[in-house]
């Protein structure tokens, strides 16, 4: 269990909220603090109390069904206004009934805020800090600063700026977060004005870092390198504007490049399941190329870097994808080489035998199909096919004798799209016609209708995603069409490239191998 002496802080409820696009129910608030918690965050800021019903209800619900075994949850909410008691302020009573253990006080730093934004003096701004976080201290709750516009009203008035950090402190605040919050700030001022103001306060120093520069990770981790001992984040960097440091970056950092035990022991191995679930909670596509936890995080494609993956993957890898329950993906493409392709088909579970001659005969023969349109990337299918093939063992389960499409349109709007195949099945010549509401949906049908009674796995094969792509745009109607075509079979998916001067023509190139290829991992042991 990592001791208080460093807090990871998550604001995904709150700050990651803020980010446009998310729209988060009480609901889902409640499943991504359990996420949260099981990953080992010591801190879950849930949001706002009294702001909006949803935060109220949130922590209304929060404290009867939130049993946190690693974080404490934790209420954001503003300094009392100018001019009244904090005992008398409703938000800030909001803060201090929600019954959190914890409050995080958002307080103005920058001395052109308090006079243009609060509309008060200085002294007053002080005394609302001071107030609000003693009143809330006398009722038992842990408080935390968030000095809003920190780094730039340290460079307006350090002055100013260090007093804030100083009445805070001095009021009981229990850590004094130092927020870049208009992001703009980079590394070394961060660095810098984190380790002036723990020397000249002595207080305990946060950092909150936007990402409007695209260094919130790297500001927060230059603000740790400087003495800050609390790091605010949000899940894959949701926030306001651009967003905020992402979480799992600053935990993978701290954790595995500074050795620091930010998480209980087993949690971090968890990093790429919990971003990819709290993406799914906030129905946003995980971001493909993010760092550590994104699919393409550890993903390979040049030949020169497989080659020397061969020997070592750590020659490539800054660190080992398992750590971030993460794994190395190797791409073929026209930028492979033979290492490359043998890496791949280890990994497709096919033997090459180490074979130089019939490794470089792949490698040329999917240069060329690159060269003519196909994109192996995303078709994994699609490859394990031609290695297949290509070593003497293609999987062939029919034969496409022939095939032919007909569209009907008529003049009231309505029509018809009507489908025959002929297939050798076993030996057999089968012909088959069906309808669909489109080519290919009616190809697919015929197809099936076909080669089902020989091969009735078919009937559990299920079309889950349809991709075209237009090549080589500027010959218009002439152009080249690339058809990636995901199935789907309860037990995974698998996708197929097909490339033709048409679009049914590419769909048919692969559906057929859609169909084969399901075939084909049907054979296979389940797992
Ligand atoms: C940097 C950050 O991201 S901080 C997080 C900000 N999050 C949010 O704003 C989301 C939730 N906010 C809300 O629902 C609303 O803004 C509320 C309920 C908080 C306030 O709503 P309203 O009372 O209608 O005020 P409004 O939003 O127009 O303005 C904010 C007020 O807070 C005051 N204020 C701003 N910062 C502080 C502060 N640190 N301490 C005290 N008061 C503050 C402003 O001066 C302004 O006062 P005014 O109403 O006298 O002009
Ligand atoms: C507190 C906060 O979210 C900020 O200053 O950006």
């Amino acid at each position: 269990m990592p001791d208080d002496g460093f807090h990871v802080f998550d604001t995904t409820l709150r700050d990651g909220a803020q980010r446009e696009g998310i729209t988060l129910t009480v609901a889902d608030k409640i499943a991504i603090a359990r996420l949260l918690d099981a990953y080992g965050v010591g801190f879950i800021e849930g949001g706002w109390p009294g702001a909006n019903p949803k935060d109220t209800e949130f922590f209304e619900r929060a404290s009867r069904e939130l049993a946190l075994k690693h974080a404490r949850l934790t209420a954001f909410g503003a300094t009392r206004r100018p001019g009244v008691r904090a005992a008398d302020d409703p938000q800030v009573a909001a803060l201090r009934d929600s019954g959190a253990p914890v409050v995080t006080l958002v307080a103005k730093s920058d001395g052109r805020h308090v006079e243009r934004a609060l509309r008060t003096t200085g002294e007053e701004n002080l005394a609302m800090i001071a107030d609000t976080v003693a009143h809330l201290r006398a009722h038992g709750q842990r408080v935390f600063v968030d000095c809003e516009h920190f780094f730039d009203g340290h460079l307006y008035d350090p002055g100013y700026a260090t007093a804030v950090v100083r009445t805070a402190a001095e009021a009981g605040a229990d850590v004094v977060v130092l927020c870049d919050t208009n992001g703009g700030m980079l590394p070394e001022r961060i660095g810098r004005i984190v380790a002036e103001v723990r020397a000249a306060t002595g207080a305990r120093v946060g950092i909150h870092a936007q990402d409007d520069s695209g260094c919130a990770v790297a500001n927060t981790l230059a603000a740790v390198d400087a003495g800050a001992t609390h790091v605010q984040c949000t899940a894959n960097g949701y926030g306001e504007r651009v967003g905020n440091a992402d979480l799992f970056s600053v935990v993978a950092a701290l954790a595995l490049k500074h050795g620091r035990d930010v998480l209980p022991a087993g949690c971090l191995a968890e990093t790429t399941r919990v971003s990819q679930a709290i993406a799914e909670l906030v129905n946003i596509a995980p971001a493909t190329h993010q760092p550590y936890v994104g699919v393409s995080a550890f993903a390979h494609k040049a030949g020169l870097h497989a080659s020397a993956i061969k020997v070592d993957p750590d020659l490539y890898q800054h660190i080992d994808p398992a750590l971030v329950g993460n794994d190395m993906r190797m791409l073929v493409s026209d930028m492979a080489g033979r290492a490359s392709v043998e890496l791949k088909a280890k990994e497709l579970g096919v033997d090459l035998g180490g074979d130089r001659e019939l490794l470089g005969r792949v490698v040329d023969r999917v240069k060329r199909m690159e060269q003519d349109g196909y994109s192996f990337e995303a078709a994994d299918a699609s490859l394990e096919l031609l290695l297949r093939a290509e070593l003497g063992r293609p999987a062939r389960y029919f034969t496409a004798e022939s095939w032919r499409v007909i569209t009907e349109r008529r003049a009231d709007g309505g029509g018809i799209t009507e489908a025959t195949v002929k297939l050798d099945v076993g030996g057999d010549r089968v012909i088959a016609t069906a309808e669909g509401n489109g080519p290919v949906n009616a190809l697919d049908r015929a197809l099936r209708a076909a080669a089902e009674g020989a091969h009735p796995a078919l009937s559990g094969f299920e079309l889950t995603d349809y991709k075209v792509r237009i090549l080589e745009g500027a010959s218009g109607t002439d152009a080249i069409t690339r058809i990636l075509i995901t199935f789907g079979d309860g037990r995974g998916e698998w996708t197929t490239v097909g490339v033709g001067e048409n679009v049914i023509d590419a769909s048919w190139i692969a559906l057929e191998q859609a169909f084969t290829y399901g075939l084909l991992r049907g054979e296979r042991p389940e797992g």
